[in-house]
């Protein structure tokens, strides 16, 4: 039973799409045509947040600070989760990323592309590639010992990166303001010192415990909390002084 605190806040804000291009032309073909401007709803608007600048620490912005409690230098930051298709071990088709601690607030990880994650023929989906640098830019919370969601997410595609190729990954947080984290990423091909297959920039949002128990479906919420070590992991982001 999910404790009053953590009843749901808000409500889901899923967007569904039609799922052939048959479907979409007959929604097209349905949908009502009207001349009127949309009704600003939080549905129809979003949130209005700058586009490219919200990218790049304002002036005010600070250091991101290692929490002196961080992973040593070069040791394994572990999953946080082992279903998450970024890091988790128990998620099939997951990119099974292991990511080792910098000795700033900087991280490394290696990722091996495989057949599951093509987009094109003998080719990395895109997609997988930006998943890829997320998940080693999110990992950057275990530096600072905060939990945090990706924002915004922006990659440049530099390389085509065939199917088996080992991608060679590093993030950094260059700055902090209240609860943004301003990242960056880049993946290389050929070797930790080879070209830039992909780079991206990230803000990543802090927030608490609650944004998961709250969001998150109740059977994998139930099954997180029912494991100590995930609770264990969960409360190490916590503390935060
Ligand atoms: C028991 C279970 C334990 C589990 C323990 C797991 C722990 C470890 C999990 C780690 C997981 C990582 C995994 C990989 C990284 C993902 O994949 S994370 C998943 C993808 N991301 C999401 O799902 C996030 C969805 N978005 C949201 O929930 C909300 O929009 C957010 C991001 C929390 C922000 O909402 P909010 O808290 O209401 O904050 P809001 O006041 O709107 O914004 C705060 C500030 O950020 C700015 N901002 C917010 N969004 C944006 C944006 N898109 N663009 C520009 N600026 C923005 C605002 O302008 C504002 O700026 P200031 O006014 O302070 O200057």
């Amino acid at each position: 039973m999910r404790p009053a605190c953590h009843a749901r806040t808000r409500p889901r804000t899923g967007v569904r799409v039609p799922s052939s291009s048959s479907a979409v032309n007959s929604a097209v073909r349905s949908a009502h045509v009207s001349t009127a401007r949309p009704r600003n709803t939080p549905e129809t608007s979003g949130r209005h947040h700058p586009p490219k600048t919200s990218l790049t620490p304002p002036p005010g912005a600070g250091a991101a600070v290692r929490h002196p409690d961080a992973p040593a230098p070069g040791e394994l930051l572990g999953s946080h989760y082992g279903q998450c298709f970024g890091c988790g071990a128990d998620q099939a088709h997951g990119l099974h990323l292991e990511i080792r601690a910098g000795e700033g607030v900087d991280v490394t990880a290696e990722f091996r592309v495989r057949p599951v994650h093509q987009g094109a023929p003998g080719l990395a989906h895109g997609g997988v590639l930006s998943t890829a640098l997320d998940e080693t830019m999110g990992s950057l919370c275990w530096l600072m010992h905060t939990i945090m969601v990706t924002g915004r997410l922006e990659t440049d595609f530099v390389r085509p990166v065939p199917v088996d190729t080992v991608l060679h990954l590093s993030a950094t947080a260059s700055a902090v303001q209240g609860r943004k984290v301003f990242t960056r990423a880049t993946g290389r091909i050929g070797g930790p010192d080879g070209p830039v297959a992909v780079r991206a920039e990230a803000l990543f949002i802090k927030v608490q415990v609650e944004h998961f128990t709250d969001h998150g479906r109740d059977e994998e919420i139930k099954a997180a909390m029912a494991d100590p070590d995930q609770v264990r992991r969960a409360r190490a982001f916590e503390v935060n002084p």
